[in-house]
């Protein structure tokens, strides 16, 4: 069995970013400006926030945090997207999610102009996905990509179950896996939460991508020797053994599973890092143009 190394490949990503941002400052070139909007104060939500940051600071983008306590009315925050959109010294910027209640997220996501939409949700960006034209690929689909080209993994032919059909994760990366090219070209069955005899549709995939959010719903007996397993999930769960009270746990039941299987992902380290590595690798394409003119 191999460790898909996600932490590893997000650093080789960023890496790779930074030198493209140093030849671009070289030249004297604009560089990469991401913004991110941050409402309330989610423990996690926080930490992903305050991790894109380091990673711009890191790489050498430039970058602004704007931050709104709960009670921030709808229309204040479109105010400040429409500021956004307006602004040319932000390539790009993301509104984190999920926001409370009394707002309407798809409104903030269409309110977002797609030039500008690094996080690859708007619905003018999820359509160009679908029509395989330049668009930005939603963090963690295109970093499980990644994930699989990196290391190498056969997809053309092979059966891939995905599990979970949010529109952030499971519902674009069935897409993704099903296109033409590599890797892709996958037969790919999209399971759910009214999917009758999940381990029927596991036990015969080659490759199981989960973003459930159900701590060790993928058990053992559920995956095919050998195949390749993706755990997306990433559940706290508390641990008064831990300072901070919590642990993370995946989708999968990742002991027993490591043992059949040939490729794995760990939680925390696998994919959660790519998602980061992926939104500076949109924020350099936007600054660059090289999704839209
Ligand atoms: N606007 C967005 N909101 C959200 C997105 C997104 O892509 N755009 N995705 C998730 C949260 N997310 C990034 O925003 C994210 C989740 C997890 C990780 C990560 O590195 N996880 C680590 C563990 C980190 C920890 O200790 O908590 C891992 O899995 O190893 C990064 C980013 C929802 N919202």
């Amino acid at each position: 069995m191999t460790l898909l190394d996600g932490k590893k490949t997000s650093e080789a990503i960023q890496n790779e970013i930074a030198a493209e941002v140093a030849e671009i400052r070289a030249n004297g070139g604009k560089v990469p400006h991401l913004a991110a909007i941050l409402v309330g104060n989610d423990g996690g939500s926080v930490t992903y926030v305050n991790n894109k940051v380091l990673a711009c600071e890191r790489i050498g983008f430039g970058s602004s945090l704007i931050r709104y306590e709960d009670t921030v009315t709808e229309e204040e925050l479109l105010n400040k997207i429409k500021e956004l959109n307006e602004d040319e010294e932000i390539d790009g910027f993301i509104v984190q999610l999920p926001l409370p209640k009394h707002i309407d997220t798809e409104k903030v996501i269409e309110a977002v102009d797609p030039r500008k939409d690094v996080d690859g949700f708007h619905p003018t960006n999820v359509g160009r996905m679908v029509a395989g034209l330049p668009a930005y690929l939603p963090a963690t689909p295109a970093g499980i990509l990644q994930l699989l080209q990196r290391y190498e993994i056969e997809t053309k032919g092979k059966h891939c179950v995905v599990i979970g059909r949010s529109n952030i994760v499971g519902t674009p990366m069935s897409i993704l896996m099903s296109k033409a090219g590599y890797p892709g070209d996958a037969t790919v069955t999209l399971c759910h939460r009214n999917t009758v005899n999940l381990p029927y549709f596991t036990q015969q995939a080659d490759i199981i991508i989960v973003a459930v959010g159900k701590p060790g719903l993928i058990t053992a007996d559920m995956v095919k020797e050998g195949a390749v397993v993706i755990d997306v999930g990433t559940t706290r769960v508390p641990d008064a053994s831990r300072k901070s009270g919590f642990r993370l746990r995946g989708d999968v039941d990742f002991e027993s599973v490591a043992e059949k299987c040939s490729y794995i992902t760990p939680v925390p380290g696998g994919v959660g890092p790519l998602t980061i590595a992926m939104l500076m690798m949109n924020t350099l394409k936007a600054a660059k143009k090289e999704v839209y003119e």
